[in-house]
């Protein structure tokens, strides 16, 4: 059953003068579900988070999250909501146990204890060293313990592991299943196809400020990719049942998509002439550089916001 939505974004557009940071987005984020943004560098991940969060008016479009309005209703919005920025300053004269109990104070201590055992059990951190003497991915950790730690329903993490090391960026998809199990929504945004992949249910692909796709993971999962090469002519049509489509040529042999059971395609394989065959699935990056591949011209979305 799909879940209602918690996020609604229609026709959201911010332009700096004559320049579309995001333009007439139009999306839903469902609750308890791990959601991904992804585009490269501009392409208005950051801006489409601090337009859910009410940090900024939206120049055309509205969001609301549990029914507020996102612009209008901001400080409610931000009460019940983690947001861990993709840019951190904290008071580098505090200790990392004394910024964790200043963030959690601003939610009445709540959630402290968890953020400090996240911390010092999971990020390995030294709670007692002055936050000016951590390194970049340290402060980073120190800001995911408390995120995590907070007494919310939804988290909004902006490159939540843009500084950290393999082993931290595995812990911190676990900390996501784990918010995810409890019942929690995320939004993280990221560049790392393979984190993504590995939590997301589901993800956006951002493109100069314009949603250009919506990926359900759960249904990527379960496509298979069957390189074929048959003797003499491929056997076309394919049986409607098989839920199997051509997608290219790879020299002799037939690429195909199949999204449907294993069993019959190999039962159906066994009676027609197939010389070669190798059957897999395809990565996340295969999708991303259909949109953002060396291939893609991107010249149609050069409009100006007037
Ligand atoms: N204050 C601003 N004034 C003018 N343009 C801005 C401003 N803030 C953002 N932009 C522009 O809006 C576009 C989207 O920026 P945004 O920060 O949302 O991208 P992003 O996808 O988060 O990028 P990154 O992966 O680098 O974090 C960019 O072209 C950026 O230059």
């Amino acid at each position: 059953m799909k879940q209602p939505a918690l996020i609604m974004s229609d026709g959201l557009t911010k332009a700096y003068g004559p320049t579309y940071a995001l333009r007439d987005l139009s999306l839903d984020v469902r609750q308890g579900e791990v959601f991904g943004l992804l585009g490269p560098n501009g392409s208005g991940k950051t801006t489409t988070i601090r337009l859910w969060l009410g940090l900024m008016r939206p120049t055309r479009g509205r969001a609301s999250i549990f029914g507020l309005d996102c612009w209008r209703g901001g400080l409610q919005v931000r009460r019940l909501v983690s947001y861990l920025p993709g840019e951190l300053r904290m008071p580098g004269s505090l200790s990392g146990l004394g910024v964790l109990k200043f963030l959690s104070g601003l939610r009445d201590g709540e959630g402290l204890d968890r953020a400090a055992a996240i911390a010092e059990r999971v990020m390995k951190l030294d709670l007692s060293r002055k936050v000016r003497k951590y390194s970049t991915g340290m402060k980073q950790k120190l800001a995911l313990a408390q995120a995590f730690a907070d007494p919310v329903d939804v988290l909004i993490l902006d490159e939540p592991t843009s500084a950290l090391d393999p082993s931290a960026r595995l812990d911190v998809m676990n900390l996501i299943r784990e918010a995810k199990a409890q019942g929690q929504t995320v939004i993280f945004s990221g560049h790392v196809l393979s984190e993504i992949e590995s939590v997301c249910d589901r993800v956006a692909i951002l493109r100069r400020g314009r949603l250009v796709h919506v990926e359900d993971m759960h249904a990527r999962r379960r496509l298979r990719m069957v390189l074929a090469r048959f003797a003499g002519e491929p056997p076309l049509p394919f049986p409607e049942e098989l839920d199997l489509k051509v997608r290219g040529t790879e020299g002799a042999a037939l690429l195909l998509e199949h999204g449907g059971e294993l069993g019959p395609l190999l039962r159906w394989l066994a009676t027609v002439p197939v010389e070669d065959l190798a059957i897999g699935t395809e990565d996340l990056h295969t999708l991303y550089n259909q949109f953002h591949g060396p291939d893609v011209d991107v010249a149609e979305d050069e409009d100006s916001a007037r």
